[in-house]
């Protein structure tokens, strides 16, 4: 099954499949016998019944987490938007072959594969404020990469990003999504000072009004960048799948948040991993009532974050899967 339009990747979204309730009744039921006190894991127990109902087994193990990194360099970079070069992109993908990012060392911490993908990098998007960042052609290929980059053995998948200017991109996204301000969804993203932050206001402010009313599906395409709709393509697979999701930060928060408009529910498959200091990630979850797993301060992107939460969702599930029982373990008052 794939996708060659956007009416096709819509179409692809809206016969997503459900988890499995009979999984979850199953989990539900179990974790209820488990030898402690109802309730006395917390969100623990929460997260792993979700995880079972997804995998479609009261008992899940999770074996094969996958990191997806996308690569992409945006038009309106060069229009100073953010506190590094345009040419970090290329280079922090040269140093996450070579094991040297935030991420290789979090994939490894997790236990899980890592690959990174660099979309047309020495061809940046359009800038946004004078036409759409990508024709439909673009996003469609960015979509699939994203698509294509899932394996379908995986039991969980981060996305994450590289992509200087990406935080422009994701907050003119989440405005024209959600509506508001530039002032409610811009931020520092690297760390831009005063003056950056009114220019990204402003850049912000003009691609939203050059798109507005479009719908979300072609927002992506006029506000988004290469590395932003892969990590949307990857995620819809991931639901084809039911391979569960732990989403990262600001930039892949926004690129997700394009499915959740498009067909309510496309995110029923994605947990937030956590909530990044970036300005308005807490306003994106609270957008699309997810609550955050850890809250470390972190702004980095790369899936960094979401990596970091994968020991705790695999904490949740190897407690429901591997306790005993009151009766197995013959301990009173089950
Ligand atoms: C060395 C370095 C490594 C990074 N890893 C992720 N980002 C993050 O910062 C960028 C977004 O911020 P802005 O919109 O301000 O450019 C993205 O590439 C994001 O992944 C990095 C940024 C830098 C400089
Ligand atoms: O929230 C994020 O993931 C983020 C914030 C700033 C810069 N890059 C990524």
């Amino acid at each position: 099954m794939t996708f060659s339009d956007l009416a096709g990747f819509e179409a692809l979204l809206r016969e997503a499949p459900e988890p499995d309730a009979a999984a979850r009744a199953a989990a539900e039921a179990r974790n209820a016998r488990l030898t402690k006190p109802a309730g006395s894991l917390g969100r623990l127990e929460e997260i792993a019944i979700w995880y079972a109902g997804w995998r479609g087994t009261a008992r899940p193990r999770i074996a094969r987490p996958q990191i997806l990194v996308f690569a992409g360099n945006h038009g309106i970079a060069a229009r100073g938007v953010s506190a590094f070069p345009v040419e970090v992109t290329a280079q922090m993908v040269a140093n996450f072959e070579h094991g040297g990012a935030a991420i290789n060392q979090l994939a490894r911490n997790a236990g899980a594969t890592l690959s990174v993908h660099a979309l047309d990098l020495d061809r940046p998007t359009e800038d946004f404020t004078r036409g759409p960042a990508m024709d439909e052609a673009a996003c469609v290929a960015a979509l699939r990469t994203g698509w294509d980059a899932v394996d379908p053995e995986a039991d969980l998948l981060v996305t994450g990003e590289m992509g200087i200017g990406n935080t422009t991109s994701a907050a003119a996204l989440a405005n024209a999504l959600f509506g508001g301000t530039a002032e409610d969804w811009v931020g520092r993203g690297t760390g831009v000072d005063d003056t950056g932050l009114a220019l990204k206001r402003e850049v912000c402010a003009a691609g939203v009004a050059r798109h507005a009313g479009k719908p979300p599906l072609g927002l992506l395409a006029a506000l988004g960048g290469r590395e932003v709709a892969a990590m949307a393509g990857a995620i819809a697979r991931a639901r084809r799948l039911r391979i569960p999701v732990l989403l990262d930060g600001f930039i892949c928060t926004a690129a997700a948040a394009v499915l959740d408009r498009t067909v309510p529910g496309a995110l029923d498959h994605c947990l937030a991993g956590h909530v990044s200091a970036e300005h308005a990630h807490p306003r994106l979850l609270a957008a699309l009532a997810k609550e955050p797993l850890l809250a470390m301060n972190q702004r980095l992107g790369e899936g960094t974050g979401a990596a970091l939460a994968i020991p705790v969702l695999r904490g949740a599930v190897e407690c429901l899967s591997g306790m005993a029982t009151f009766a197995e373990a013959g301990v009173s008052g089950g």
